[in-house]
């Protein structure tokens, strides 16, 4: 029987509204603003701290739950999920919004069980829109139920995707060629709000019909993903192929036919897993018809082969 893990959600959209008064005082206030993995990777003291506010709740009712935290993780943590009740936390998802104040910072908490996503809940902080989904009972925000467009036609798009803090030649060149090749379609518009939780959410309540991305971490969007699923839409690889949250790339859409036409002109840069693990390359066996045994032990320098179906 399937457990119930609603009592758990309800206590994670507790925290995720206690957190949510910090990240709101923290808004208007003077930051100290510290770099990570580039000039563009910010970190803010309020950062680590609604991290610590959410995992030390989360500890206190659930002692056994494992956790993977986005600056838990900065500071050394290993971001492996097992089969153990996983909390994958990002304490805020836009962190350059929240230095800037651009009004779109969201806090992202996922839960996880023998490896699958059983509920998400993402909080728009300024918006005040809270988005949540439970493993088969539908996605919802603020308690209104989410559909995606199921926009089938990729020529009527409007696409969602993310600049990222990669700085270095080969992402940006494969990131721009990315968005030059999708307006090429044409498609209606690109937009990056700088949040791909909220960037994702928006694919869930039909305001995008798409989110593309490379470079992303699994708890930037392990929650979104599951509303997005909940709300019909599909979650693949970059290629086309299987989606795998410690991969680091991702398509959600309104429909496959999007998805597949935004897999046949975008290309993947290489990148760390968030698992550590050599890079797999993104094939789905049932897909391509291989039967596939071995990992593949390099990075396939420069783009992933195109995975067409
Ligand atoms: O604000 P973060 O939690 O760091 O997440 C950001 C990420 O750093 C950036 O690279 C982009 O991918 C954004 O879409 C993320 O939300
Ligand atoms: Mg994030
Ligand atoms: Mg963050």
């Amino acid at each position: 029987v399937m457990a119930d893990w609603g009592k758990c959600l309800d206590f994670g959209v507790s925290i995720a509204r206690q957190a949510r008064t910090v990240v709101l005082d923290a808004f208007e206030a003077q930051k100290v603003v510290s770099l990570k993995t580039s000039p563009a990777d910010l970190v803010t003291e309020t950062d680590q701290g609604v991290e610590n506010l959410l995992i030390s709740a989360i500890k206190e009712k659930y002692p056994t739950h494992k956790f993977i935290g986005e600056e838990s993780v900065a500071a050394g943590a290993s971001p492996v999920l097992t089969d153990s009740p996983t909390w994958i936390i990002d304490p805020i998802d836009g962190t350059t919004n929240f230095v800037h104040r651009f009004p779109f910072v969201a806090i992202s908490i996922a839960f996880a069980v023998n490896k699958q996503t059983e509920f998400g809940i993402v909080y728009s902080c300024m918006e005040d829109k809270l988005y949540r989904a439970q493993r088969g009972k539908g996605a919802f925000c603020n308690d209104i139920p989410l559909r995606t467009s199921g926009l089938e036609d990729i020529t009527k798009a409007l696409v969602v995707t993310e600049i990222g803090t990669e700085r270095d030649d080969l992402s940006l060149s494969t990131l721009t060629s990315n968005i030059y090749r999708l307006l090429k379609i044409p498609i209606h518009g690109i937009r990056a709000v700088g949040t791909a939780a909220v960037d994702m959410c928006l694919v869930a309540s039909a305001g995008a019909d798409a989110y593309y991305h490379v470079g992303m971490h699994c708890w930037d969007i392990a929650a979104s993903a599951l509303i997005v699923s909940e709300a019909g839409g599909v979650v693949h690889d970059i290629s086309g192929g299987k989606f795998d949250l410690m991969s680091r790339r991702v398509i959600a859409a309104s429909s496959r036919t999007v998805a597949r036409g935004i897999a046949q002109v975008v290309e993947a840069f290489p990148c760390e897993r968030d698992d550590g693990l050599p890079d797999l390359l993104p094939l789905d066996p049932k897909v391509i018809g291989l039967n596939l045994t071995s990992r593949c032990s390099t990075l396939v320098q420069g783009t992933y082969p195109k995975l067409l179906w």
